[in-house]
């Protein structure tokens, strides 16, 4: 981690309000955060704590009630949606907790593909997706398809997916949170050491302690706020 190198993510003062039908439900009350470029930032905390929206309104996805997110020091907020979507493609990587590969795509080409919205011709695009693909162990799965995959295989394509454009931030909201615990480890170690290899600036929502314990710094959650939990931080 660099911590004299300018925030990738900034969020100031973030709300988030949600309509019900039973009247305003706030879930974040005024969190602040920074995650700098290498490091890898855990967010904790109970089912329906807010860690999915936080990481909503840091991705762009959404917009929060109040508050700033900056992307590199630029306040997004304001800026029209084609050039939130413009951010979002170039800048941001995201993985979830399933997936979401495209069936009818081999795992080369499902991890190029993002290559290819951005205009990257199909032959350097493939081999950005090959290099991630066996950076992740996957050097004999290319041409698989998401159905002849394992549930592991399956997220380690989805990470390089998300790290194809090479983002400056990446966003996972329980990437192991479908894995048993063994191979939970196994994707987290791969996301986690091609993270530091990038040098992205990453917030990884999880449930799983044991693998927060290997992140920089860990906060939780709790009653909208975000309170830093004490290092306990192993390195791979
Ligand atoms: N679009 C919405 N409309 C109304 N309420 C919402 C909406 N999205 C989320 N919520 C509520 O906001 C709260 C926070 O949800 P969020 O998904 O951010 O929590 P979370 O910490 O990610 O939960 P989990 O660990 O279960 O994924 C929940 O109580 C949820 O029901």
């Amino acid at each position: 981690m660099n911590s004299l190198a300018p925030a990738v993510l900034s969020v100031h003062d973030l709300t988030r309000t949600y309509d019900t039908a039973a009247g305003g439900l706030t879930v974040l009350r005024g969190v602040n955060l920074d995650v700098r470029p290498g490091e890898i930032v855990g967010l904790i905390g109970p089912s329906g704590s807010g860690k999915s929206s936080l990481l909503h309104a840091a991705g762009l996805l959404e917009h929060p009630t109040s508050g700033e997110v900056r992307i590199d020091g630029e306040a997004v907020g304001g800026l029209p949606e084609r050039a939130r979507t413009h951010i979002r493609l170039a800048r941001i990587g995201f993985v979830y907790q399933f997936h979401h590969l495209l069936p009818e795509f081999d795992a080369r080409d499902n991890v190029a593909l993002p290559l290819r919205i951005a205009g990257h011709a199909l032959g350097a695009a493939r081999a950005r997706a090959e290099e991630l693909l066996v950076a992740l162990g996957l050097a004999d799965r290319l041409t698989h398809q998401p159905s002849q995959l394992s549930g592991g295989e399956r997220q380690r394509v989805a990470v390089a997916r998300a790290l194809a454009n090479r983002p400056r931030l990446l966003l996972a909201d329980e990437p192991t949170g479908n894995l048993d615990p063994a191979t939970s480890q196994t994707v987290f170690e791969a996301l986690h050491d091609l993270a530091k290899k990038s040098g992205v600036a990453a917030l990884i929502a999880t449930h799983n302690m044991e693998l927060a314990g290997h992140m920089d710094r860990v906060f939780a959650l709790k009653d909208g706020h975000l309170e830093e939990r004490p290092a306990e931080s192993q390195a791979y």
